[in-house]
């Protein structure tokens, strides 16, 4: 849909999409040349550049930071961790809803307090595992378990 090299990409301060061409560094608001606009929007519904996730956090001894405000040593192993997981991903196929809840009782992540929500992120500032999962969630869909450096999650997305 770009013309090469061009890539879209998101603006967290302005919040909107903008081109950037790797190549000669340049960025601009308006789409490059010959772009067709509707072609653009239509694959941006399936490419989102930006998603907003919750997440339950379980953290374990192999976490890379195995602490939390639950805990300032977590020692569960990582088998236990998914074990316990499984249990909230049960409750969750019953009733998705129940996400924030679950989060706020036993996220290991300070998001916690937001019932898990990490707003709004674009590609790259998440661990790549994280983010490849989240990026593939449908609006209110809930991950599989996810394996990050931080622990094992659960994903909502929510926008
Ligand atoms: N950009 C936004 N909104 N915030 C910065 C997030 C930085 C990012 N964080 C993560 O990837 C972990 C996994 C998914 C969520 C997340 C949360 C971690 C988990 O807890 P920790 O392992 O750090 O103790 N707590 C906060 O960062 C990273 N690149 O390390």
């Amino acid at each position: 849909i770009l013309p090469e090299p061009w890539t879209i990409r998101y603006s967290r301060s302005k919040k909107r999409e903008y081109f950037f061409n790797p190549e000669t560094k340049a960025s601009q608001w308006e789409a490059p040349e010959g772009v067709d606009e509707d072609k653009l929007r239509s694959f941006l519904e399936t490419h989102p550049l930006r998603v907003r996730c919750l997440h339950l956090l379980i953290k374990h001894k192999e976490s890379r930071r195995p602490a939390s405000h639950r805990s300032e040593d977590i020692t569960i192993s990582k088998e236990e961790a998914i074990e316990e997981l499984k249990g909230y991903q049960e409750k969750l196929k019953n009733d998705p809803t129940l996400f924030e809840e679950l989060a706020k009782e036993r996220s290991d992540c300070s998001s916690f307090k937001r019932g898990g929500d990490l707003g709004y992120f674009g590609k790259g500032e998440m661990q790549p595992s994280f983010e490849k999962a989240a990026f593939k969630l449908k609006i209110n869909e809930i991950s599989d378990i996810v394996e990050s450096d931080s622990g094992v999650h659960l994903i909502k997305r929510v926008a």
